[in-house]
């Protein structure tokens, strides 16, 4: 008999935390999940990744439909918005997904606890009224928005908004200002853009997506201004005010300088995530945080406290759903006796855009600075010239493949194209089991296939590109 309650208890039931308690209960583990909110999910399938990618999927039909795209191929048509349906499917895919999680916990015999989780010691968890032991307690309580001073969040209201906010605009906005160029504000921004809003985004540094591909960035900043997004970059955000529905913003160059208005019906700021760990107990068990408000684990996402594990958003590295499921993964794993691992060097990330931005491994920046005396080989390939691109009239964007130029070993991938998301996984893959850039330009791709831009890429490594 256990002297626990249960094996393990996951806080949090997003990505991170559902996976890694449908993991723990498939090894045989017995496993309870504290979650608050009243679906499973988390911020992914509640409020982030799913619903965001459903309001970006049916804004681009409109789009498409109102841009002209649609005529381009002999189809005309004139559309019509109707913002509630288009909210409604929004709702169905959250609320038939979040509810499958509640099904997986069931068929896998994961317990529920309903309820905020705090610690009173390192196995002893307060979920609500409920007092829960478990001999592996693992933190996966994610993140939430970041707040900018002065800039005050009030999403009943419409007017200033964080991204659940922006999710549930009840009216298409005239004017939209989005605080932060980085993945939230280009793909929310994006939404109501097609939906018909004057959208202008304002960053504080002098490109848009940091982190990724220095290339890329430009690329993204030209594709987007194209698109009639107005790009205010190196300016920041110092003030607002509210009067009824509108929202006056002060901005000011980033280092300084004379300070202007700019009037908008709707603010989106979006300027980045922060752990959550408040009320979380952590001083019950002496854990703390680092400078960024993380915690911090080692490779096997343990903690410094014993018996006490943490992964996905709240940890170090990405904020990415895919990042926090196979730590999920890993962190059963390790807890059930077995080897788990990431390797956080190959986590590819997108930008669900028109076209995709994606990316995995390191910039060519990064790659050059790494590999300063080998150095770097560098081949791309412009999506105009790969011929399922051309013909569906998606002519922007290119494929970048980063070497190492003496062992020739892939170090980086970087795509723009309408398909970028379901490209980079072939890169992903290829980085993982070691490859060359060879080695993709002498694997047989599907013709016509956007993935064919890929192997040419690999191909302009060795300056041998077939088709420019
Ligand atoms: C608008 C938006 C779009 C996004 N799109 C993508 C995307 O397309 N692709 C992608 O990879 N990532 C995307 N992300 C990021 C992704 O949502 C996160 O990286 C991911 O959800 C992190 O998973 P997690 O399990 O660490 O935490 P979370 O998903 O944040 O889940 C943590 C859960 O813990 C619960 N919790 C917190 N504290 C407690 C407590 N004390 N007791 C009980 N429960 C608690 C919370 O209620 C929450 O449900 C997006 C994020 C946003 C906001
Ligand atoms: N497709 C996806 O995978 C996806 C989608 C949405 C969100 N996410 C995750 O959610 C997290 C949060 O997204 P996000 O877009 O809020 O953060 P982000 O870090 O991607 O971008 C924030 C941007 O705001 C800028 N900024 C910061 N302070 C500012 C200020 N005062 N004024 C103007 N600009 C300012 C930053 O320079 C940065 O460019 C990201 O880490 C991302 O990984 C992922």
């Amino acid at each position: 008999m256990s002297d626990f309650d249960y094996d393990v208890l996951v806080i949090g039931a997003g990505p991170g935390g559902y996976v890694a308690a449908i993991r723990a209960a498939q090894l045989g583990l017995k496993t309870a999940c504290a979650e608050s909110r009243e679906t499973l999910g988390g911020t992914c399938l509640n409020v982030g990744c799913i619903p965001s990618k459903a309001m970006l999927h049916a804004s681009e039909y409109f789009d498409a439909a109102a841009n002209g795209a649609m005529a381009k191929m002999g189809v005309e048509v004139t559309p019509k918005l109707n913002l509630e349906a288009m909210h409604g499917q929004r709702k169905d895919a959250v609320k038939q997904l979040t509810g499958g999680i509640e099904f997986l916990f069931k068929k896998n015999k994961v317990t529920w606890f309903k309820g905020r989780a705090a610690f009173e010691d390192a196995h002893t968890v307060k979920v609500g009224d409920e007092t829960v032991t478990a001999k592996n307690v693992v933190i996966a309580t994610g993140s939430s928005v970041t707040e900018l001073k002065g800039v005050e969040v009030d999403n009943d209201k419409g007017v200033v908004v964080d991204s659940t906010g922006a999710l549930e605009l009840a009216a298409v906005p005239k004017k939209m200002v989005v605080i932060g160029g980085g993945v939230i504000g280009l793909e929310l921004g994006s939404v109501w853009r097609r939906l018909g809003a004057e959208v202008t985004v304002v960053e504080f540094l002098d490109q848009l997506l940091p982190g990724m591909d220095g290339d890329v960035r430009k690329e993204a900043a030209k594709i987007f201004k194209k698109q009639g997004m107005e790009l205010r970059l190196s300016t920041k955000v110092t003030g607002c005010t509210v009067k009824g529905k509108k929202a006056t913003l002060t901005l000011e160059p980033a280092d300084g300088g004379e300070s202007e208005a700019l009037e908008a019906d709707c603010v989106l700021v979006s300027i980045g995530r922060r752990p959550n760990t408040e009320g979380l107990g952590l001083d019950a068990i002496g854990l703390e945080t680092n400078r960024r408000g993380q915690i911090e684990t080692d490779h096997d996402f343990r903690t410094k406290v014993d018996g006490v594990w943490a992964i996905g958003d709240v940890i170090p590295g990405p904020m990415l759903a895919h990042k926090a499921e196979d730590e999920g993964i890993a962190v059963a794993e390790n807890i059930a006796g077995q080897t788990g691992i990431v390797n956080h060097a190959v986590i590819p990330s997108v930008v669900y855009t028109w076209p995709e931005i994606a990316g995995v491994g390191l910039t060519e920046e990064q790659a050059k600075e790494k590999a300063q005396e080998t150095g770097v080989k560098v081949g791309k390939f412009p999506m105009l010239a790969n011929s399922r691109a051309k013909t569906n009239h998606e002519p922007e964007g290119f494929v970048k493949v980063i070497a190492d130029a003496e062992t020739d070993r892939v170090l980086g991938v970087w795509c723009i194209a309408s398909v970028a998301g379901t490209m980079i996984a072939q890169a992903a893959q290829a980085m993982e089991f070691g490859a060359t850039s060879e080695d993709i330009a002498y694997t047989c791709h599907a013709h016509p296939t956007h993935s064919e831009a890929i192997k040419e890429a690999a191909m302009a490594v060795t300056g041998k590109p077939i088709h420019i």
